[in-house]
């Protein structure tokens, strides 16, 4: 077929092919797929992508990662509101599958675009292409990366950037943006690491050799080696510039504003940003305007993203530090650094002062305040006033045959060979386990302690939300298996963003007092938020987007450990799952003879 295309003025990203005219784009697309988008000045995005193991040295190190077309991190994906990406997506990795999520996206009817393996589609096979078509409605900084095992530890990320529609405007200014992907990076490969973690005894990943900005990072050389006391280990790094692991250096104009868009994609890392002798007002939270408030360093959790404005007021002589630092848990990763260069002046000066001291990484106090400081810009939509069901999620470290794991309401969850879209959708029996999952864990339960009986078992049972319906989740922390551990979890909800109620310490009653603690005037909007150690978080959504929806630890590890559930609404209500979507388990087909 024949179609009148024409590159895209904004067609920047490698492996974007071709952009349709929104008009012809939907006749093609009605007369294929019996859709009909809305007309406008939307586009379709076309990307031609293949995933290949490929030798790659983030941190000066030489490793395999997860590549997309030769490149990592990911190529960047930038589009409008209401546009439709398309992603041809071809395994090249020899010998495993593959998906990738686009996270922060709804999918609104699209349900098995959401990139989770086992539960939206059947992986990818080696050597299989898969198309990937949805709609981006909304503007915001999202990004997207692997969901099958941990693919993501493996470097399978990128950033996916939504512009506003031409002609509207976003309510505050900037003169330019600059985009930020944060990752943390081991030497161990993801299948060394999901060994260990599925192995008696345990083996844990330990902390991250590098963390990266923009998929680079330095081990065992410090771009700050000149300010370090005597005493430290870490010589100069010897960079010319063109390496794979030389920094990637942030140039800015003097006296204007920047928009920097943050996104953390972490395997584990929960992170410090810090720009050093500049304050920063957070103005977007997960694609998502917030309450504009000014911060000197900002707390940025696996799974979120943030837009800050940056005005470039400091003398322009000079050059700063950019920092990224763990927090909540203690850190044995050296901080990851790059330069906010002022041009003209050169970006191989250094900065007068040393980079920025992080935060203590246990001053939890300071991280719920950082929290705790977000609230949705006025304007925003609002909750709905009462919940019609609310489910309490208990995240509990456990045993299951001598294996560690990670268990919600005594549950570690075991994803199915047939995902569960297609198998509700089709009624497909013995897919999963169809009885209701627990909705609470036992008055008795003391969170404060080790558990007394720390045994669980597996499950894959479904938490079913009626059309609509106001759902709260409150996420319960607790002491992990050692005493006096308890950890945090940013947890990330697919196909939805979550109204964040309220923050609260101990165990979660349900009391006048827990109520008290819930915002429902102006909370933010997101789609991960974390549970602080020992604490409860309380979120509010609608279940208003049929299909089946991961919920999940945000942290790598955790996940392959067991730390997720499973929501669904309205399957009934979904379209026809695409065939290519449906190719294992039970919803194979059967072969005629
Ligand atoms: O899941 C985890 O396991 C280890 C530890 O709890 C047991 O070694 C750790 O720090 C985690 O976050």
């Amino acid at each position: 077929m024949l179609l009148p295309y024409h590159q895209s003025p904004r067609g920047s990203g490698l492996g974007e092919v071709k952009v349709m005219s929104a008009a012809v784009a939907s006749i093609v697309l009605s007369i294929l797929f019996g859709v009909w988008p809305c007309l406008g000045a939307s586009q379709i995005r076309h990307f031609q992508w293949e995933v290949r193991y490929m030798y790659w040295s983030p941190d000066c190190v030489e490793n395999v990662v997860m590549g997309i077309n030769g490149r990592f991190p990911g190529p960047t994906i930038r589009a409008k509101v209401g546009d439709t990406i398309s992603v041809r997506l071809t395994n090249g990795l020899l010998t495993e599958g593959v998906v990738i999520h686009w996270h922060g996206i709804r999918q609104f009817r699209t349900p098995w675009a959401d990139g989770t393996a086992s539960i939206s589609q059947c992986a990818i096979n080696p050597g299989e292409s898969f198309t990937y078509r949805f709609e981006v409605d909304k503007a915001g900084t999202f990004f997207y990366h692997g969901h099958y095992g941990m693919q993501r530890s493996a470097g399978l990320y990128g950033s996916l950037i939504v512009e506003l529609e031409d002609g509207k405007a976003e309510p505050f200014h900037y003169d330019e943006e600059l985009s930020l992907l944060f990752s943390d990076w081991w030497h161990e490969s993801m299948h060394e690491q999901e060994v260990g973690l599925s192995s008696i005894p345990f083996r844990w990943i330990g902390e991250p050799q590098s963390l990266l900005i923009n998929g680079r990072g330095q081990y065992n050389c410090s771009l700050a080696a000149s300010y370090q006391s005597r005493n430290s280990s870490y010589p100069r790094c010897n960079l010319r510039g063109g390496e794979q692991c030389a920094p990637y250096v942030l140039h800015v104009r003097p006296n204007k504003v920047y928009r920097l868009r943050l996104a953390s994609t972490t395997s584990l890392s929960s992170l410090n940003f810090e720009i050093s002798d500049h304050k920063m007002v957070v103005v977007e939270a997960d694609g998502n305007y917030v309450r504009p408030f000014e911060v000197r360093d900002v707390d940025i959790y696996s799974g979120e993203t943030y837009s800050v404005l940056l005005k470039t007021d400091q003398d322009p002589a000079q050059n700063y530090w950019v920092s990224i630092s763990v927090r909540g848990r203690q850190p044995a990763t050296p901080q990851g650094l790059t330069i906010l260069n002022y041009v003209p002046t050169s970006a191989s000066r250094l900065p007068v002062s040393p980079p920025p001291i992080a935060p203590r990484w246990d001053d939890f106090d300071r991280s719920k305040a950082f929290s705790k400081s977000m609230f949705s810009l006025l304007g925003s939509a609002q909750p709905p006033r009462a919940r019609d069901r609310r489910i309490v999620l208990l995240n509990m470290q456990s045993k299951i045959n001598g294996y560690t794991k990670w268990s919600i309401n005594n549950v570690s969850l075991v994803l199915p060979l047939t995902p569960y879209l297609g198998a509700i959708r089709y009624g497909v029996k013995g897919a999963f386990d169809r009885r209701a999952p627990p909705e609470n864990f036992p008055g008795n339960y003391n969170p404060m302690i080790p558990p007394l009986n720390p045994n669980s078992t597996t499950g894959n049972r479904v938490y079913t939300f009626l059309y609509n319906s106001t759902v709260d989740v409150v996420l319960q922390n607790a002491n992990a298996l050692s005493a006096n551990v308890s950890e945090i979890h940013p947890w990330h909800l697919h196909g939805h963003d979550f109204w964040v109620l309220g923050y609260g310490e101990g165990k979660f009653t349900g009391g006048h007092k827990d109520e008290a603690r819930l915002n429902l005037e102006n909370p933010p909007l997101r789609n991960t938020v974390p549970v602080f150690p020992y604490g409860w978080t309380a979120l509010r959504f609608v279940a208003n987007n049929p299909g089946v929806w991961a919920f999940h630890c945000h942290i790598e590890p955790h996940l392959h450990m067991g730390m997720g559930v499973v929501f669904a609404e309205a399957v009934n209500l979904v379209g026809k799952v695409p065939d290519d979507t449906l190719m294992c388990g039970l919803t194979a087909k059967p072969r005629k003879d």
